[in-house]
């Protein structure tokens, strides 16, 4: 990839996306459930850009979606609508209500109250939802406590008794036809045996729902698969199937899938310019045109991104901070890494941004938003305009 000559082109702050990696780890994880029947329904809140949505759809891929907004993005980009799944434990009914309108794959409930809900809306519409149910199976899943899901201190889904008792009142509500089941323990996994346990549950779950003829048709394993940042072990996506395969013996179920971070994390750049370099007392810092607004994974989670300078001034390598210019001193990329002493308009190439990157981003301190680029067949497109100062102010009324 050539990311001075798409700066150079496109302007920093830039994000910039690889669509064959992004088709490259859609097969490998479609391919890894060969053999069975299997939905792979990418998590659209990792990158929601249309044309990234749509490139997965033309691979055949459904959406995971945890908004209507997110819902219409995928109806929009061309995912079909029975491979749309509606997850999240606050759903409006406004949303609920557009949702069962738009006859979607099924809702994804995470409470009795929202089972409730969904209830009584599909029955004023004269429709029947079909539902999953979110179980929370109780597992540590072994990663960042912020992106944990799966254990009863989370606020996603409902335990296994709340479970049996919703698919009852369901199974008895014409309005309700309980079709699915669904678990996601956490984000950025890296361990393969809390997912097979938690699918154990889960599916033993089926097993007795199934004696009181409750038949589950799609098993829903959430996302959560991990990739490599810098050095961590990650999961192969045949062991990854494998391990969810050998859970669900003598069941005829569709598995659906929910990957967003394995997609698209590695096959996404965030790059950044270097305004100016200074030191305070013995601290230097490194001053770039990107921020915390454009990729707040480093402020939020002190999460770790390689950093790569393109720099032909030949002087030393030493500690620094890389930072934004945000008012906040949170407002960072990565901090006491070394880095080459760097000229005003030095390329900084932040890797593995594609995932929850430009999707976190926001207009803190009235930033535009950066661009959005696709390299594709060995040509670069924007999919993505920059954000101008009139985008930024164009709901803002009764001011004058
Ligand atoms: C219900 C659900 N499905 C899928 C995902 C996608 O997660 P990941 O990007 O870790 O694959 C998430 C986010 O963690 C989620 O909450
Ligand atoms: N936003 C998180 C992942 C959250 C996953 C959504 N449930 C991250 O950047 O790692």
């Amino acid at each position: 990839m050539n990311f001075k000559k798409l700066a150079d082109k496109y302007g920093t702050p830039l994000y910039v996306y690889d669509f064959h990696h992004f088709e490259n780890q859609f097969n490998e994880l479609k391919n890894a459930f060969k053999g069975r029947k299997s939905i792979i329904s990418y998590a659209v809140k990792a990158n929601s850009n249309l044309s990234v949505i749509k490139k997965f759809a033309t691979l055949g891929s459904g959406a995971d979606c945890v908004s209507i907004g997110e819902v219409k993005r995928a109806l929009m980009a061309g995912v079909d609508r029975y491979k749309v799944i509606f997850s999240g434990v606050g759903k409006r009914d406004d949303e609920i209500e557009e949702a069962l309108k738009l006859d979607i794959l099924m809702i994804n409930v995470e409470s009795e109250a929202e089972l409730n809900r969904v209830a009584d809306i599909a029955e004023k519409l004269g429709v029947v939802a079909r539902i999953s149910i979110r179980v929370n199976p109780n597992i540590d899943p072994k990663t960042h406590p912020y992106i944990s899901t799966g254990l009863h201190e989370n606020k996603f889904g409902v335990d296994i008794d709340t479970a049996k008792k919703m698919y009852l009142f369901a199974k008895n509500n014409s309005s309700l036809n309980p079709v699915g089941i669904h678990f996601h323990i956490g984000s950025q996994l890296t361990e393969l045996e809390p997912i097979k346990e938690a699918s154990q549950i889960v599916a033993d779950l089926v097993r007795s729902l199934k004696a009181i003829n409750i038949d589950i048709k799609f098993f829903d394993v959430g996302g959560g698969l991990g990739i490599k940042y810098k050095d961590e072990e990650t999961i192969k996506p045949y062991d990854y199937a494998q391990a969810i395969l050998s859970t669900l013996s003598g069941l005829d179920v569709t598995i659906v899938c929910e990957p967003g971070r394995f997609l698209v994390g590695n096959g996404g750049w965030f790059l950044t310019s270097v305004l100016y370099e200074k030191v305070n007392g013995d601290k230097r810092f490194v001053i770039v045109d990107g921020a915390m607004n454009d990729l707040i994974r480093p402020s939020l989670y002190n999460a770790y991104h390689k950093i790569e300078v393109i720099t032909d001034k030949n002087g030393e390598i030493s500690k620094a901070n890389l930072v934004g210019p945000i008012c906040e001193s949170g407002d960072f990329f990565a901090k006491d890494i070394e880095l080459p002493s760097t000229n005003h308009g030095d390329l900084v190439v932040i890797h593995s941004a594609g995932a929850y990157g430009f999707t976190m981003s926001s207009n803190y301190n009235t930033r535009p938003r950066a661009a959005e680029i696709a390299v594709e067949n060995g040509e670069d497109r924007i999919i993505r305009r920059r954000e101008t100062f009139e985008d930024l102010i164009a709901c803002e009324v009764d001011y004058l």
